[in-house]
């Protein structure tokens, strides 16, 4: 009777051989250690909640910000302090910080880099042809740091903005938004080439920047072995914007009482993308 009743009990467990009871536990701490390690990387992996505003000095990110959150395009002076604001978006809102892009002042965004959820690289369309390399070489530092953030840290969204469109004439085949987002990428494509290939050719190119250990840094990846292109980038999605504000109409704050204001104001699609980070 006792020797039947130790089969009945011994007969679940003795049907795995030790070998499989060693390798089922084996697979089990490994499961339950895949598990914590992605649970804690989500976490820590949470998205800031900030949105930076950088770019060459005058390409307009103040005018931007004021328009945001006042309603109105105020008059700006060359910014030397960073600013904070909280921009209302709808029944949300997000907080906005907008850059100095003076030489001296622009690395400020390093600090910010690490909360930021979203980066909108300001770029004035007007005189990105002139100013190209310039806008290339802070927009290169600026991939640079978000692809050197650590891996517990989720990647900020990338915006190119095309900004003061109005000051290009559309043609029969493009607005004037879509000739400053192609006239943007193009330039920035071209000269990032060039810095990438003198980076990798190890040759330095005159004019690509005033120092020059700039040239090793890293940041412009591509998949492929193409030229450089924001769509082949390896540190994330770049999207594209073209935007424009009022400057100089005396516009009362009653005709920016609603956001659509702002939308007619040439900031719509800027204000499309900041309700997507959200
Ligand atoms: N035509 C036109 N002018 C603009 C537009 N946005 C800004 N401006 C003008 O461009 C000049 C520079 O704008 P700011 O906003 O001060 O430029 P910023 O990027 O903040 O410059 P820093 O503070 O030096 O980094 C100002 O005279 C603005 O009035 C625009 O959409 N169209
Ligand atoms: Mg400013």
């Amino acid at each position: 009777m006792g020797s039947k009743l130790d089969a009945e009990i011994m007969s679940p467990v003795s049907a795995f051989t030790p070998q499989m009871l060693v390798v089922a536990s084996l697979a089990a701490a490994i499961i339950i250690m895949i598990a914590l390690v992605l649970l804690t990387r989500r976490n820590s992996a949470a998205r800031g909640d900030v949105i930076l505003l950088v770019g060459l000095p005058d390409a307009g990110k103040t005018a931007i910000m004021t328009t945001l959150t006042y309603k109105q395009t105020l008059p700006t002076h060359t910014s030397m302090q960073a600013n904070s604001v909280v921009v209302p978006l709808g029944d949300k809102s997000c907080r906005v910080i907008d850059i100095p892009g003076h030489p001296r002042i622009r690395d400020q965004f390093r600090e910010y880099i690490p909360s930021a959820r979203g980066i909108v690289f300001v770029v004035d369309s007007s005189t990105v042809s002139r100013n190209g390399p310039a806008a290339a070489e802070h927009l290169h530092q600026v991939m640079h740091a978000i692809t050197s953030l650590p891996p517990s840290k989720a990647t900020p969204s990338l915006l190119i903005l095309a900004h003061k469109c109005d000051l290009l004439k559309s043609t029969a085949q493009a607005t004037p938004a879509q000739l400053a987002i192609n006239r943007a990428r193009t330039i920035l494509e071209r000269e990032l080439e060039k810095r990438r290939a003198s980076q990798t050719s190890g040759v330095g190119i005159e004019g690509l920047g005033a120092e020059g250990s700039e040239i090793d840094l890293g940041g412009l990846e591509c998949t492929g072995t193409g030229e450089f292109r924001f769509a082949d980038w390896e540190g994330g999605e770049v999207a594209f914007a073209g935007t424009s504000v009022a400057v100089g109409q005396a516009a009362s704050v009653s005709d920016y009482a609603d956001d659509k204001a702002v939308e007619s104001d040439g900031l719509s699609s800027l204000c499309q993308w900041l309700e997507d980070q959200l």
